[in-house]
């Protein structure tokens, strides 16, 4: 067989991964290097032939790394494919550990975006050797000219050694894994050395339980073998492994020095086998633990509720199982007055939790109220105590709050000179600080922000596009804390607050957000058989007030005589209609009027449908 898998002599092994900014090719690319290196033959090609979940298909998106074992020339290569967008970074980090070299991939008609930079320097702390490659150069719109003199700028090489490619139609990828093979270095470790292994990915598989992907760094790790996870000290038996190439392989010689492969132990859960925990030989195990990566933080907190209430075991059901492959999600139980059961989840940005949820839709079946999204606020009160509020009910009211915490980002707006002013009104307006400006090139900028995440989770984003045409790029990451002027603003329906609307705002803003949601429900909730006040009010004092005028429904109002069987049913019918009616306090409000006053479009969002 020419590619054995296992123990590859060190020197003939090359680590890379791909790092891009969103959309500028790297799953094409990587599919192009499957079929070139013939690991995938032409017949069995699809496209993104790595992403292997629906959801990544169909949006096109990559959210799991994939690491994959390619025979060239004599060499052996292991290409990890990592995910671009924002929320995902920390998977990008961990694959980077992973890996000696990595190619910068740059879109030849787009040029230099906010994850390009971002990623580059993620490769550069982790001391890769940088690739600068300019994809999609078949492009009519393509300046690869302009666009390889602004990437040299950046990582300070000449033009000429900016390499191009086109994912597409092949151009220029035998090339480029020449040149992997060439420039970046192989992998350093002592084979005689105790077993150290890196786990930089674990997925949940149904049949086969948890696969751990690991990339070997010192010794040999081998089938049949007991292992330890040295941050836990648990140990089991590998019952399988090998390496994915690009379906799993088994290794007879088990994995030595540089390889990267999976490892099956018949564990279930993800948590057991954490990324970034350092596998050893519980026979001879080593004593110093490999550099890990912190575990991500949930920055984004939203309550998920299931429509029909009877799903409520379902959805534990849904949110155990994902979680199994998911180790950043979290979750508990919470009760609301006016949702019912439901849990409140952590995600790690608005992508993730928009993906979450459709997953849980989709591939349980499942009906879903989603709150609006909030960040993670810690308030000291005055006797010095201190909370963690994830949840706005959970917020203190009273006059005893001494001072609210709020997470701020370190955030990098890269858009043409023509936006500076567009984009520094929109950043003002949401209190950012401006922290720098740098030119990229005469046309292009680079302008970093410290910004407060709870006000880049709502339309932010989608601002910045519309308000740049689609031209500004964004990225942000974490940046420690600040010290805000904060309140939380209840709706209150009949005097009764209904919990799943209350919201913390900046004070300035809480006038705003209490008008607007008073309007929105005024148009939701129908007409009651008695009148019905809306009021936002922050503690006891109210700041805005709209009433729903009374109304008296009379279904039977249209059955003269005494048709009995006609009545039945409608008031069957009307007894339908109330299961999708919540009930606050007296007031009946529609499951509709929640979903649509939760909704976290904006309303220039829907002026533009
Ligand atoms: N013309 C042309 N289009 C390309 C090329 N490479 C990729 N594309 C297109 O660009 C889009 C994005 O490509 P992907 O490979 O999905 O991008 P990605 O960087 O993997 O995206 P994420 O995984 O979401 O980060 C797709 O519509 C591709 O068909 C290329 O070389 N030429």
């Amino acid at each position: 067989m020419r590619n054995q898998p296992g123990q590859t002599d060190p020197a003939l092994i090359r680590n890379f991964c791909i790092i891009a900014h969103i959309d500028h090719g790297k799953s094409t690319l990587a599919d192009r290097m499957l079929q070139i290196t013939g690991v995938v033959d032409d017949r069995s090609m699809r496209a993104q032939y790595l992403d292997r979940m629906d959801i990544e298909r169909e949006r096109g998106i990559t959210i799991k790394s994939q690491a994959v074992r390619l025979p060239w020339n004599g060499h052996v290569l292991n290409m990890i494919d990592t995910p671009g967008h924002v929320d995902f970074t920390y998977e990008v980090s961990r694959s980077l550990q992973a890996c000696e070299g990595a190619i910068l991939l740059v879109d030849a008609a787009q040029g230099i975006e906010a994850q390009t930079l971002a990623n580059l320097y993620l490769a550069m702390h982790n001391d890769l050797h940088i690739i600068p490659v300019l994809n999609k150069i078949d492009l009519p719109a393509a300046q690869p000219e302009k666009f390889a003199e602004e990437l040299a700028g950046l990582i300070g090489c000449d033009p000429s050694d900016v390499l191009r490619v086109s994912g597409k139609t092949g151009v220029g990828v035998k090339e480029l894994l020449d040149h992997v093979v060439e420039t970046v270095p192989a992998p350093v470790g002592d084979a005689d050395a105790a077993a150290r292994a890196l786990i930089f990915d674990s997925v949940y598989d149904t049949y086969r339980g948890v696969v751990t992907y690991v990339r070997v760094v010192d010794g040999h790790l081998g089938k049949r073998e007991r292992i330890t996870m040295m941050s836990t000290q648990a140990t089991h038996e590998t019952l399988e492994i090998g390496v994915i190439s690009p379906e799993p392989k088994v290794a007879e010689k088990g994995l030595g020095v540089g390889e990267v492969g999976y490892l099956i132990t018949g564990v279930k859960d993800v948590r057991q086998s954490r990324v970034g925990d350092t596998v050893t030989s519980a026979a001879r195990g080593a004593t110093e633990m490999l550099a890990g990566y912190d575990h991500p933080r949930p920055m984004v907190f939203s309550g998920l509720y299931p429509i029909d209430g009877d799903e409520y075991p379902e959805l534990r059901e849904a949110l155990d199982k994902l979680q199994l492959n998911d180790a950043s999600l979290v979750y508990e139980p919470e009760t609301s007055a006016a949702l019912g059961f439901g849990f409140r989840v952590g995600f790690l940005g608005l992508l993730h939790m928009e993906i979450i949820r459709e997953r849980l839709e989709r591939e349980f079946g499942l009906s879903l109220i989603s709150t609006a999204p909030n960040v993670v606020y810690r308030v000291v009160m005055e006797d010095g105590k201190e909370l963690t509020v994830t949840n706005p009910s959970e917020f203190p009211t009273g006059g005893k709050i001494a001072q609210v915490f709020e997470p701020v980002t370190k955030s990098t707006i890269l858009a043409p000179a023509e936006f500076i002013g567009a984009i520094m009104e929109i950043c003002q307006g949401r209190r950012g600080q401006l922290q720098g400006m740098d030119y990229l090139s005469e046309d292009r900028v680079e302008i970093r922000y410290t910004l407060p995440l709870g006000e880049i989770i709502f339309d932010f984003f989608d601002q910045l596009k519309s308000r740049t045409r689609g031209y500004a790029s964004l990225d942000y990451e974490p940046a420690g804390e600040q010290e805000a002027d904060l309140v939380k603003v209840d709706i209150l329906l009949q005097g009764e607050p209904v919990d799943a609307f209350s919201a913390i705002v900046h004070k300035d803003k809480a006038y705003g957000y209490g008008v607007d949601m008073a309007k929105k429900l005024r148009e939701l909730i129908p007409r009651q058989q008695f009148e019905v006040p809306i009021q936002a009010a922050i503690g006891a004092r109210v700041i805005a007030r709209e009433n729903i005028r009374a109304i008296r429904k009379d279904v039977l109002a249209k059955c003269y005589g005494g048709d009995i069987s006609r009545k039945r049913k409608l008031l069957e019918k009307q007894k339908e209609g109330k299961k999708r009616m919540k009930m606050v306090g007296r007031v009946e409000v529609p499951q509709e009027a929640f979903v649509a006053a939760l909704s976290t479009e904006s309303s220039t969002d829907k002026a533009k449908k």
